[in-house]
């Protein structure tokens, strides 16, 4: 650990990102590592007290059972500051208030960061500053290229973190390892043996009063073209020769420049729906036009599908099918890898002829092998196995491997802005569709697993 943050300033400290998600990252990573230590300064529109943020800070932290000296020595510390990031002067007042290096985390909607970033550009910035930026980075590719430009002015590349916690997963490792570290598995990873990917990521939480960033984002901006994009971009990768910042960001860049939506139709390759009111575990969801903060005329899709292709010798001809919604009966979190089907199976098998699939879930990460073998009874019937493996749940939370990342220093798990662009080139032809109206905003129950007429994955 060579930390090299003294201050880690969260801008919308107030709100839901922060409270539920990277305050309870800190109270972990200094419960695991009570040999850190940094100031923490919330920052918000909201008008709070000391008192008051340390009352959310310890509530944060006590979910996870934070506890122990750093933990203590934070808790004591930590001052909130009333701030309009959009204001040089505000920005200004929290700089001051920073000890050694500060790392500002922008946990804002993206037009504001994007605002507070221009802001800074009227300052004179201290040493050694880091940006942390959460998804989504910008709201199209203009916007992306606009926000890159303005942030090369401020700090250097491999001082900015586009944070998408999908990549603080041990996911990104765990997928690494598998890999890699087998020499059965590479052989076949690519289009002579497999058929198709998918990478589901289905989940049974509704909007969860985040109509304010939601309902401009939609499942498409809000899952596919950030987290599922990266996670297809490490599934799809050539062999890094290091798990370093240079070679890993290469390796993912690469893929991202390859794909583009399958057959460039958007018609074909696309499908949006939006829930109605159902009952998900026992409890009963209004529809999401419904839901508090809505404008039903925004079209907000919560389930999204895009499929592409990634023009490389590797993986030309494989389609890859991203999908992702909210409300849906299933939780489904995973990476399926289709094989193609077996050649010629001998006359005189009979049963299962279903191809081999490999499931990688995530969070928490396992897998699950399914093959055809002959049955325990009568040795001609073929029988569905599946041989399946836990990765373990991880040490530390998502957003603490991102924080460990940020505090360090190492850029390695972090967006590289030219990728965060090509995101919003891949799926810019599916946005421009929908806007026009071209594919049909279907509907379907909260509770159940989309609209009845999609095809099920797997
Ligand atoms: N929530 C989540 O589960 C996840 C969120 N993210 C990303 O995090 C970002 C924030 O999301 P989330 O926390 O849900 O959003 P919220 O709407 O809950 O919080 C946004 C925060 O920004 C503050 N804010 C808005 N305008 C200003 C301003 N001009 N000056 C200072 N503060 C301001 C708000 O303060 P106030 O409330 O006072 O207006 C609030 O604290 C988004 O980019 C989202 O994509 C990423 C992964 C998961
Ligand atoms: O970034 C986001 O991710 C979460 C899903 O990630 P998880 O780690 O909480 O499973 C998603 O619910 C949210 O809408 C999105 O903004």
């Amino acid at each position: 650990m060579t930390q090299s943050v003294g201050t880690l300033v969260i801008l919308g400290a107030s709100g839901d990102l922060s409270s539920r998600l990277l305050l309870p990252a800190i109270g972990q990573l200094l419960t695991h590592h009570p040999e850190r230590r940094f100031h923490l300064v919330g920052s918000g529109a909201e008008d709070w007290s000391d008192a008051k943020w340390r009352s959310v800070v310890k509530a944060s932290f006590k979910t996870v059972k934070a506890g122990g000296p750093a933990v203590e020595q934070l808790l004591k510390s930590t001052v909130y500051l009333p701030a309009d990031v959009t204001k040089p002067d505000d920005l200004q007042t929290i700089f001051d208030a920073c000890e050694g290096a500060p790392a500002l985390y922008f946990a804002l909607p993206p037009a504001i960061t994007a605002k507070a970033c221009e802001a800074l550009g009227k300052l004179t910035l201290p040493a050694g500053l880091t940006l942390a930026l959460e998804k989504p980075f910008g709201t199209d590719k203009r916007s992306a290229i606009a926000l890159n430009k303005r942030l090369a002015t401020l700090v250097p590349e491999d001082q900015i973190h586009r944070v998408d916690h999908f990549l603080g997963n041990s996911t990104v490792l765990n997928l690494i390892g598998l890999r890699f570290a087998n020499s059965i598995l590479e052989p076949v990873w690519n289009g002579d043996h497999i058929q198709s990917v998918d990478i589901v990521y289905d989940e049974s939480l509704g909007l969860e009063d985040r109509a304010r960033y939601y309902d401009h984002a939609g499942a498409l901006m809000d899952m596919i073209q950030s987290h599922l994009l990266q996670v297809l971009a490490v599934f799809a990768m050539e062999p890094p020769s290091a798990l370093d910042a240079t070679d890993l960001r290469d390796a993912k860049a690469m893929v991202l420049r390859a794909t583009r939506l399958w057959k460039d139709d958007p018609l074909i390759s696309s499908r949006r729906a939006r829930y109605t009111a159902g009952t998900i575990d026992g409890q009963k969801l209004p529809a999401y036009t419904n839901e508090p903060g809505v404008d039903p005329t925004n079209d907000t899709e919560t389930l999204a599908e895009m499929t592409v292709q990634i023009d490389t010798w590797r993986w030309a001809g494989v389609p890859f099918t991203l999908r992702s919604g909210k409300a849906l009966g299933t939780r489904r979190r995973e990476i399926l890898v289709t094989f193609k089907p077996a050649r010629h199976i001998p006359r005189g098998l009979r049963g299962h002829r279903e191809p081999t699939m490999l499931r990688i879930m995530l969070a928490p990460d396992a897998m699950s092998l399914e093959l055809n073998i002959n049955g325990p009874d009568d040795p001609h019937e073929i029988e569905r196995v599946a041989l399946s493996a836990d990765f373990g749940p991880g040490l530390l939370l998502a957003y603490a491997e991102v924080l460990e990342g940020i505090l360090d220093g190492d850029p390695s798990l972090s967006v590289r802005g030219d990728t965060a662009v090509e995101m919003w080139r891949i799926v810019a032809p599916v946005i421009a569709a929908w806007k026009k109206d071209e594919v049909p905003l279907q509907t379907y129950r909260a509770g159940s697993d989309g609209p009845a007429s999609w095809k099920k994955i797997g």
